[in-house]
């Protein structure tokens, strides 16, 4: 049985500097995979890590189905081993000595947990190795296998004895891109047919958004929101949430007015821009919004936020063509799927839909270097 997974108030030091982590929480609800998103050096990994044993926090509280594993106030320290979890890294970590069986079936062997003998032994390593898509390779030495089938052994090696948790950094980061978006694909339908209990750590938006039922964006040692992709795609509670996701266009101005979740923007020589903001911001405040390329409507004049600007590069992609528009001395990147351009360079008109427009406080850290 999959076990819920919640972390309180973790802190992790190393030596006196800043904190890796520094006061996250978060829950995973049994048979969710949660996926920990952020830039190099956020403290994913050390958060993952924390969870697993490997390493001691400083604060803070974590457990696994109800039972705390680590909480340093009081001393409590469970060992790895005894936490009931499985793990697969970047390296595919498997015995290069021994079959695909036989690495399948050595966690059980091991633990002897739920088995009953060799005969139980092998019906569960074959079911698991079905579940990867490896019931042909049991029998080949594993150093035979491809880097994805490899990394498929790991994954049913630490399947194999139905951990309470499984924990996976970065498994996918080894192969090679066609491989990743495959096994990324699969990743998922797997750990949803087993029901497990999941948290990934990653730093591909694209991975969080296919593997994750919710996304938490870190950046220095911060869990800034945790949220489904959908919300943290569409509603990000942050500026660096909405940049670190891909929301690359930045308008500056000055709050005009605000309406509950709405605010009106001046920004100067171009006019006014309606937006939607999850902060505290009021008249006066100066503010940025951030938008997506691909929302912006080129050659369309909607009901509200609509500009007249001018094309000055377009870039064709084959699949997609980029455009830089200038409107009122702002300059915005707007993208447009499908294989032919529709705009010449020159006058156009654009709509950027106040529900796309979303604004944060300047605080001069609008983008992720
Ligand atoms: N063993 C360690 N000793 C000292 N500092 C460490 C150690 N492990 C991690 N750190 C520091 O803690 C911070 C967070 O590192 P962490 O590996 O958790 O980040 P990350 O988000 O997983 O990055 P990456 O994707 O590059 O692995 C970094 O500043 C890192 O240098």
């Amino acid at each position: 049985m999959s076990a819920a997974l919640l972390v309180e108030n973790l802190v992790k030091k190393f030596g006196t500097g800043k904190a890796a982590v520094d006061g996250v929480n978060f829950d995973v609800p049994a048979g969710e995979i949660v996926v920990l998103l952020g830039p190099s050096g956020c403290g994913k990994t050390t958060t993952l890590r924390c969870v697993a044993g490997l390493e001691h926090p400083t604060g803070g509280r974590i457990s696994i189905g109800g039972r705390v594993v680590s909480e340093p106030e009081r001393g409590t320290l469970v060992s790895p081993r005894e936490r009931d979890i499985g793990m697969v890294f970047q390296s595919y970590a498997v015995w290069p000595h021994m079959t695909v069986h036989q690495n399948v079936a050595y966690p059980l062997k091991y633990r002897r947990k739920n088995t009953s003998g060799s005969a139980d032994i092998d019906t569960k390593v074959r079911e698991t190795l079905e579940l990867v898509g490896l019931g042909e390779y049991a029998q080949r030495p594993v150093t035979s296998l491809s880097g994805g089938q490899m990394q498929r052994v790991a994954l049913a090696r630490s399947l194999v004895y139905r951990p309470q948790l499984l924990l996976l950094d970065e498994p996918l980061s080894n192969l090679d891109s066609k491989l990743r978006i495959r096994l990324r694909d699969e990743l998922r339908r797997i750990l949803k047919m087993t029901g497990m209990t999941g948290l990934y750590v990653t730093h591909d938006q694209s991975e969080a958004v296919v593997l994750g039922d919710r996304i938490g964006v870190m950046k220095d040692g911060k869990l800034l929101q945790m949220a489904p992709p959908g919300e943290i795609y569409n509603r990000p509670a942050d500026s660096f949430v909405a940049n670190f996701t891909g929301a690359a266009n930045v308008l500056k101005g000055k709050v005009l007015e605000r309406k509950g979740e709405q605010v009106v923007i001046d920004l100067g020589a171009a006019g006014r821009i309606e937006a939607w903001t999850p902060q505290p911001l009021a008249a006066g405040d100066n503010a940025h919004v951030a938008l997506r390329a691909e929302n912006i409507r080129l050659g369309e004049r909607g009901p509200a936020n609509s500009f007249t600007g001018k094309v000055i590069e377009r870039r064709y992609q084959g699949m997609q063509t980029i455009y830089d528009v200038e409107f009122g001395g702002q300059k915005v990147e707007v993208l447009e799927l499908g294989t032919a351009a529709r705009h010449n360079d020159g006058e156009v008109a654009l709509t950027l839909p106040p529900d796309s427009c979303w604004a944060y406080r300047d605080d001069g850290q609008a983008t992720v270097d």
